[in-house]
């Protein structure tokens, strides 16, 4: 019997069908790619690529995007600090779930503390969880605003607002980092094709 967080006399229950049995299954092997950078940086672009260039080899994947889940598992919290914690964290139990499920999952947040990121790192074993730093600079990310949050951001009316008012601490040790190139960004399938590449090399589209 243990204590987990507030969770008194809880016990394990293991099932003799595992991870690697469904790994098998699916022909990959699930893990986590964490895709953290600014708001406007090509997070969400890069997820979708990634999640098409997958599906189209036949690979199992899960987009878990930071405005999504907040429109669901996490319409409770906040852009405050602890909020943002807690946004992170929970992201990163359920990406664990589904990187268990032999899922390929793409998780797509700003995340911009590295404490909890490494916490979310911690959950998986070792090289399962897969750190895309989308190192696109603020003024780049300000020029697109898509949706016009960092224009309200500036004038006031969003307080809080990430590489605003609001910290990003950039990764250190990223699996992948996808940076312009003389000022021009590659195109979000050519991006997806380094993690693809990645994924690759690393063994994770085979069982
Ligand atoms: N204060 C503030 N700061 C940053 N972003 C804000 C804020 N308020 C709303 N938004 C919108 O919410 C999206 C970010 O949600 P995330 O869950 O990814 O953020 S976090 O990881 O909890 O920091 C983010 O989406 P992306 O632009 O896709 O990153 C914004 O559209
Ligand atoms: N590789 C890219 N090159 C140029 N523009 C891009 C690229 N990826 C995304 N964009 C553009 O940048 C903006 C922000 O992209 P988005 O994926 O919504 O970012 P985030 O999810 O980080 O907020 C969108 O207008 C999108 O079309």
């Amino acid at each position: 019997m243990s204590t987990i967080g507030n969770s008194t006399n809880i016990v394990w229950h293991k099932c003799s069908v595992e991870k690697c049995d469904r790994d098998e299954l699916l022909q990959q092997r699930g893990c986590v790619i964490w895709v953290t950078g600014l708001s406007g940086s090509g997070k969400s672009t890069l997820a979708c690529a990634l999640g098409r260039g997958l599906h189209a080899r036949g690979k199992l994947t899960y987009i878990l995007d930071g405005d999504n889940v907040r429109h669901g598992l996490n319409r409770d919290l906040s852009f405050r600090a602890e909020d943002r914690a807690e946004n992170i964290r929970r992201t990163g139990e359920v990406a664990k779930l589904f990187a268990d499920a032999g899922v390929i999952c793409i998780a797509s947040l700003i995340s911009p503390y590295r404490k909890e990121r490494d916490a979310c790192r911690a959950l998986l074993a070792e090289g399962d969880f897969i750190e895309v730093f989308m190192d696109i600079p603020l003024h780049v990310c300000e020029a697109r605003d898509p949706k016009g949050l960092y224009k309200l951001a500036r004038a006031g009316k969003i307080k809080g607002f990430t590489g605003v008012d609001d910290p990003y601490e950039p990764p250190l040790t990223s699996e992948i980092v996808l940076r312009q190139n003389q000022g021009i960004c590659d195109s979000p399938n050519d991006l997806a094709d380094i993690v693809i590449s990645y994924l690759d090399k690393k063994g994770y589209l085979k069982a």
